[in-house]
């Protein structure tokens, strides 16, 4: 893994360089990938990272691991609360106030949406690029919000699977209790990825290598595939008539 490290070290930085920026804005969930990405954008940009922590009716926890990612890679952060406009836009979309234990995906979605709206103005701000977290399980099947937290410049990750993604993060040195924690996109109290999705992240990586899982998973994981395929392409333009 030292050497995938590296790999990615450099190729943030070429990247990020070649794009004419200066650095590198990592949205801090808490989670194992954005620690993962902070720590790659860190080696690479030893001086201009800046993680932001977003909460959005989030567990608390979150936000105190985020500032511990970025307390352990000396990466300076700002940190938003984005409540109030969420519930600006819940309000006006349907009335009501934001019920917490609601998991509809129209509104839930609107939180990475919010998220990827503030990373872009410190992207602005600094001449930096979004960098994104989604690794190669998320990627085939979509899990991730369209113009959400897959709204970014580069995504260093996409060509790791999840088991990869946590021997990357031993290598970085991400704290363990980050490394250990069941991963969850956190859209609602209590989310679960591999409860939503309904397969686990282990069958998910073992169907991307060798498609050896039991025919309902891999049913299901098809299924997800051809349903969210419009995400992992441009869109669709007609021809000039
Ligand atoms: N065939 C098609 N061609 C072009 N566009 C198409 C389309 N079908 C739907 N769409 C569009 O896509 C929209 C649906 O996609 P989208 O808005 O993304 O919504 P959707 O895929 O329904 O939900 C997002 C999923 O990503 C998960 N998530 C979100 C955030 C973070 C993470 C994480 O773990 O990191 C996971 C979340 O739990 C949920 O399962 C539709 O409303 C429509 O606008
Ligand atoms: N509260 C938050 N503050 C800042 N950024 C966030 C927040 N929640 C999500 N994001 C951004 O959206 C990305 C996707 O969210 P998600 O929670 O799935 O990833 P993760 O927590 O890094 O990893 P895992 O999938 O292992 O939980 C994050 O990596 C991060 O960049």
């Amino acid at each position: 893994m030292k050497d995938i490290a590296d790999k990615l070290t450099r190729w943030i930085k070429e990247e990020v360089e070649k794009a004419g920026a200066k650095g590198a804005v990592v949205g801090l969930s808490g989670g194992i990938d954005s620690a993962c990405v902070a720590a790659l954008c860190k080696r690479a940009f030893p001086d201009s990272v800046l993680g932001v922590i977003l909460p959005c009716y989030s567990n608390p926890q979150d936000a105190i691991h985020g500032r511990l990612v970025a307390e352990t890679f000396s990466i300076p952060y700002e940190e938003i609360v984005l409540d109030e406009p969420f519930d600006w836009f819940v309000h006006r979309f349907t009335g009501q106030d934001y019920d917490v234990t609601s998991c509809e995906l129209t509104i839930a979605n609107i939180k990475p949406r919010l998220r990827m709206i503030t990373l872009y103005y410190f992207a602005a701000k600094h001449n930096y690029l979004v960098v994104g977290t989604e690794n190669k399980a998320e990627r085939v099947v979509g899990h991730y919000t369209k113009y959400g937290d897959g709204g970014v410049d580069i995504k260093p990750l996409a060509n790791l699977l999840k088991f990869q993604v946590k021997e990357l993060a031993k290598e970085l040195g991400v704290p363990q209790c980050i490394i250990d924690k069941a991963p969850s996109a956190g859209l609602w109290f209590g989310h679960c990825d591999e409860q939503e999705m309904g397969f686990t992240y282990k069958d998910l990586d073992r169907y991307i290598m060798n498609g050896d899982v039991p025919e309902p998973v891999k049913k299901a994981i098809q299924d997800l595939e051809r349903k969210r395929a419009h995400k992992r392409h441009m869109p669709p333009i007609p021809p000039e008539f």
